[in-house]
């Protein structure tokens, strides 16, 4: 324990209170460093801490509990009342304040504050403020104090103040796991820990309420939309130690009040939580609705314009023929027309489409929601250009998109037309947002385009859909009105989204969609085994590893260390020259975060290779590592927020805007230790300024986990295939991170785990509910007509 007076506060984040502080105590001067709430120099700390040794700034004491106290020397009191914690008081007015009242001077302001206006320079006004701010922040110090007794940390301790403020001691009293409920962030064990601290019964109907919601959420981080009851009432157990019979007592209450819904799912007893239910089933209404729709918003054209264009009076035709055969036009009957336009194209590209691409590109037209799905080099990008060309020639408006920022990107130059991320199609807007009418995900965000203000367009094409998540695809599906076609391609043996949700599979396997397979690999063609092997892994068929390739290469290498150091002699040596790229463009991609050639410790030993300490490179030093001046980094969390510009050669800004996402790459152009800025210049050549408060937005991209990669494409890609758990070593991921090759893909390692990873196909199995509610619906609409 180190207790002493706060001399100097050196650095402290406004963010989340990370600070480093000297302490001023009996046995000597301290550096304390931690999580702090409210801090003053000139007040009195006592700290639970651990000595540690900092390479840079040597030793130190992270600070795990603390307690602050007001100063009671008339030396503290003054450095309290200068440092800034009671506005209109400076050094000046603090010393003439402590000479007068001295020890008695927090005293005088609490209780007789009006005699502050017997010292020069303050009025009676400026007297009743300070009172006013000084209580204000005792009550803030007393309820830490509060918290902290009840084990809760510094972090979370102000975040629940900020909420609740001085009603925070009635909620601990009566209902502690409101708290979970009512703040993002704060989990059950927290809020149980207190609540065992408050004398609250362990089987109190709250409690296991908290523990049903908080298991759900949890659910969601691991991607699965429900568990069934016997998964939940397992977790209930684990978590409380209640039995089963007590935990599902309160299950009828709980969807009397609208926080969970039990589904009977193929005989499965599944419990979502409310919104997410609700989701998963509008979203399997919203697709049928999409697919089975007329030509609505042609009709609607039609009547505003007043006059029929061939387009309109051919899409008129359609809805004619959908009312009287039930079917739209093109679904049984040959249209010759676009068949014709089919082959102009063909004659336009000099691509002959096999039978399931032609089928593609006309279902694009004559359907109202078409799948395509296809491995690497199977022509997805090739169809969607035909399928453009066709709306084109068709006059029909169509819009392209894809769910990350890179993946927009590619689509773009592939397809020589704008696509946008799902996030700018839908107009996310950041200000202003009711929170009630939203999923939290998005926060006090909102989509401008939805069910009131539909996107307006004929088509809406959808790349990489195996990335999107449940959250994304509702906003999107209540965008699009019925009538427009949706086009949704990826390719489903791809990782599934981070998010929750199955949903690419999910709307596959339902067969109640249109979905063309492609299955013919063109860019063999090219003799590129990176696609012919990636199809033999997905196929379970052998790969002969010591084979030569010129664009998949095995390295044998054994220990982690001989891997490591074959890999920089790839990224550093080799590579750059073979596939002509610069070193920072080959991507060293790990299946796991952790451990010995996990992303995190690759990455701080490729950055001493790759980026090295320099005099002419600025640094900034956080809790998790060093950021350098040229460091490749990747923006780790949506940020609708944060504002970007893009500048001309000449330092003209020429566009500006807002919304970085998860996914998005780029380099340190500049660190300002001065203004505390760090700033970003990423691949599409958005500049980006992130406050140092903000650096827990990025890390280093020298190395990262295949999950984190998809929907991107590198030049070389360099895998290390080691021994590692099952989970993570899955032909699932191995698929994944071969596929993200351009030019070559190197995996340095044993093979055996190659060959381990190739047969292993144990997925994790999802729990989504979309698949079974699609097929219900379906028969639904087939009883029904
Ligand atoms: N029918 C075809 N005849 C000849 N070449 C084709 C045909 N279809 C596609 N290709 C060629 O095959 C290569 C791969 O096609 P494309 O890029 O469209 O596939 P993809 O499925 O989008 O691949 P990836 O998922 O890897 O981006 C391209 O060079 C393309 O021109």
């Amino acid at each position: 324990m180190i207790s002493g007076i706060i001399q100097k506060i050196m650095y402290r984040s406004t963010r989340d209170g990370y600070s480093v502080i000297e302490v001023a105590s009996p046995e000597g001067d301290y550096t304390l460093v931690g999580y702090f709430d409210i801090i003053r120099e000139g007040c009195l700390i006592e700290a639970e801490c651990k000595n540690e040794v900092h390479p840079v700034y040597g030793e130190q004491f992270f600070v795990h509990s603390h307690i602050i106290k007001e100063p009671d020397s008339p030396a503290g009191i003054k450095a309290y009342l200068a440092s800034g914690a009671i506005k209109g008081i400076g050094e000046v007015l603090a010393d003439r304040i402590v000479k007068k009242f001295k020890e008695d001077t927090f005293r005088i302001i609490e209780e007789e504050p009006e005699r502050l206006s017997e010292i020069k320079g303050i009025s009676e006004n400026i007297a009743l403020s300070i009172s006013a701010q000084f209580s204000s922040e005792k009550d803030i110090r007393q309820a830490m104090i509060f918290l902290h007794k009840h084990g809760v940390g510094t972090k979370t301790a102000v975040k629940i103040y900020n909420f609740y403020k001085n009603e925070i001691y009635d909620i601990i009293s009566q209902n502690p796991y409101k708290i979970a409920e009512d703040i993002k962030g704060v989990s059950f064990k927290t809020v149980d820990a207190i609540a065992v601290s408050s004398g609250i019964a362990s089987d109190s109907t709250y409690r296991i309420k908290s523990a049903v919601e908080y298991i759900l959420s949890k659910a969601l981080q691991s991607g699965h939309t429900y568990l069934p009851v016997e998964t939940l009432l397992k977790n209930i157990y684990e978590l409380t130690d209640l039995d089963c019979i007590s935990a599902e007592s309160h299950f009828a209450g709980m969807q009397m009040e609208n926080r969970i819904v039990i589904k009977n799912l193929n005989g499965c007893s599944c419990v979502y939580l409310s919104r997410i239910y609700h989701m998963e089933s509008n979203m399997a209404l919203m697709l049928h609705d999409i697919n089975s729709a007329g030509s609505f918003r042609a009709d609607i054209k039609a009547k505003e314009t007043g006059k029929e264009t061939e387009t309109d009076t051919d899409k008129t035709e359609e809805t004619k023929a959908k009312k009287i055969t039930g079917k739209k036009a093109g679904s049984g009957e040959v249209d010759l027309k676009t068949e014709k336009e089919i082959s102009d194209i063909e004659s336009e590209t000099g691509i002959v489409l096999d039978r399931l691409q032609r089928q593609a590109v006309y279902g694009a037209y004559c359907h109202r929601l078409l799948v395509i799905t296809g491995g690497p080099g199977t022509g997805k990008t090739t169809v969607i250009n035909s399928i453009i060309k066709l709306f084109e020639k068709k006059g029909l408006e169509f819009l392209l998109a894809a769910p990350t920022g890179r993946a927009a990107k590619r689509m773009s130059e592939a397809c020589d037309h704008e696509a946008k991320t799902i996030h700018r199609l839908l107009e996310i807007n950041v200000a202003g947002a009711d929170k009630t009418d939203n999923d939290d995900v998005y926060e006090d965000m909102y989509f401008e385009k939805n069910e009131n203000e539909p996107l307006e367009a004929d088509a809406v094409i959808i790349d990489e859909v195996s990335m999107v998540d449940i959250y994304l695809m509702y906003a999107l599906l209540k965008a699009v009105t019925p009538g427009t076609r949706l086009i949704l391609v990826g390719d489903v043996n791809q990782l599934p989204s981070v998010g929750p949700g199955n949903i690419l599979k999910d709307i596959i396997n339902s067969q109640c969609f249109h979905t063309i397979r492609l299955n013919n690999i063109y860019r063999q063609l090219e003799k590129s085994d990176i696609v012919t092997n990636a199809h033999k892994i997905i196929n379970s068929a052998y790969i002969e590893l010591k084979r030569k390739s010129r664009d998949f290469l095995f390295i044998e290498r054994h220990g982690s260390e001989a891997v490591i150091s074959a890999m920089i002699t790839l990224i550093t040596k080799k590579l750059p020259d073979y596939v002509a790229a610069d070193m920072l463009q080959i991507q060293v991609l790990t299946p796991m975060r952790r451990g010995e050639l996990g992303s995190v410790r690759l990455n701080s030993l490729l950055q001493r290779y790759l980026n090295p300490p320099s005099y002419d490179k600025n640094e900034k030093k956080t809790v998790d590592c060093i950021f350098r001046e040229g460091d490749k980094i990747i923006q780790v969390k949506n940020n609708y927020r944060l504002e970007w510009r893009i500048y001309s050669k000449d330092g003209r800004i020429v566009e500006k805007g807002s919304g970085v996402y998860n996914g998005d790459i780029g380099t340190i152009s500049r660190i300002d230790e001065f203004s505390e800025v760090l700033c970003v210049e990423f691949d599409d050549k958005k500049t980006v300024d992130y406050n140092f408060d903000m650096l827990d937005e990025i890390e280093h991209a020298y190395a990262l986990t295949i999950h984190k990669s998809q929907g991107s494409e590198y030049p070389a890609v360099i895998i290390p295939v080691f021994n590692a758990a099952a989970l993570l070593m899955t032909r699932n991921i191995l698929y994944t991170g071969v596929t993200r090759a351009r030019k070559c893909v190197v995996m340095v390692g044993e093979n055996k785990y190659f060959y381990e990873m190739a047969a292993n196909n144990s997925e994790i199995k999802r729990c989504s509910g979309l698949e079974i509610m699609l097929r219900q619906y379906c028969m639904l609409r087939e009883n029904t007509d």
